[in-house]
């Protein structure tokens, strides 16, 4: 499909981070993606590898620094570019944490019934017909919540108060930054396939990021594997999780317990992600890659038209 017809369609973003008196970080170095509607794409990467500076970038909360992000077909501009909330575009964003993100002072109705305002703003067909009671019941908690202040809230109900507040915005395009990651391990599928069941019903696309890809393979259509501000491999999720290709995917899998305790064992990739501020030449991976070879040091490989970039597939 065309770039123009895709939901989202990031080519050779680039953020690069300023930081008073030191070098700038470059967490984003030439990320390409697409996301089609009613479609599920799970990010997954280590913590610092740029997941979180790449969300920013696609929801216009952050300016890139190189590359185009087209939402709908049109470039997605930055908030302070463009002075509208990110509700008020149709792209909602999802937090680790959300008590960041909840009004501490506001009832959870209030807040809920305030991106149910944002869908009906743009329009948005069946976004009057919403209300916090029947949202708080969709993301699985009891309707007279609706009631209380985030902090007499659970951390996990928090998170699904967050959920409910942006799905309520009829949002185009949801995008959930670690959404799960700060919920107990056993709630933790469950909140994502329900996130994945909300988008998909309703039409949007779904940018899920995750450092734990045993949950983003339950949820996600295809996945993109970040390693230090690059995609180094992507495909339809059941490729990628049966047949990982990049050395850094397979690392990835074989760290995953298997869930009767036995099967595969940890194994502990040598040495620390490199810094963002500084990345190897070459490849960025190859310090760390069991399988490097003569040259990885030198040439950076590109994202293949197979879905790797690793020189172990370059003819
Ligand atoms: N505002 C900022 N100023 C300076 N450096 C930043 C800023 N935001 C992120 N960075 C740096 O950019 C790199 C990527 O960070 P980012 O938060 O995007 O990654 P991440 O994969 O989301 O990690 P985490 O899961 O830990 O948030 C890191 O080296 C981080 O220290």
């Amino acid at each position: 499909m065309a770039r123009q017809n895709r939901l989202l369609s990031v080519s050779d973003l680039v953020v690069q981070h300023r930081r008073a008196g030191r070098r700038p970080v470059r967490a984003v170095a030439g990320v390409s993606l697409d996301l089609g509607a009613g479609e599920v794409l799970g990010l997954v990467g280590e913590s610092g590898c740029g997941k979180s500076s790449l969300a920013r970038a696609v929801c216009g909360l952050t300016a890139p620094t190189g590359g185009e992000i087209l939402f709908d077909g049109r470039p997605m501009r930055p908030l302070g570019v463009r002075r509208r909330a990110p509700a008020l575009t149709g792209v909602q964003m999802v937090f680790q944490d959300p008590y960041g993100s909840l009004n501490p002072r506001r009832r959870v109705s209030a807040q809920i019934a305030d991106g149910i305002r944002a869908g009906a703003e743009r329009g948005e067909r069946g976004a009057t017909k919403l209300t916090p009671g029947a949202l708080l019941v969709r993301v699985g908690l009891p309707e007279d919540l609706a009631d209380r202040y985030p902090q007499e809230l659970s951390g996990g109900q928090r998170q699904r108060v967050a959920i409910a507040r942006a799905v309520a915005a009829r949002p185009r395009l949801l995008v959930g930054d670690e959404p799960i990651s700060a919920l107990d391990a056993s709630a933790q599928a469950q909140v994502a396939r329900m996130m994945r069941a909300l988008a998909v019903e309703s039409g949007a696309g779904l940018l899920f990021i995750s450092h734990d890809l045993s949950v983003v393979r339950l949820i996600a259509d295809r996945i993109a594997v970040m390693y230090l501000g690059r995609i180094v491999e992507t495909g339809p999720t059941a490729e990628v999780w049966e047949n990982p290709r990049h050395p850094y995917t397979r690392a990835l899998l074989a760290a995953i317990p298997h869930p009767d305790g036995a099967g595969r064992l940890p194994v502990e990739l040598p040495g620390d992600a490199s810094d963002a501020a500084a990345p190897p030449s070459g490849c960025r991976f190859h310090p760390r890659c069991p399988l490097a070879f003569e040259g990885c040091d030198r040439e950076e490989p590109q994202l293949a038209a197979d879905g790797v970039a690793c020189r172990l597939y370059s003819s």
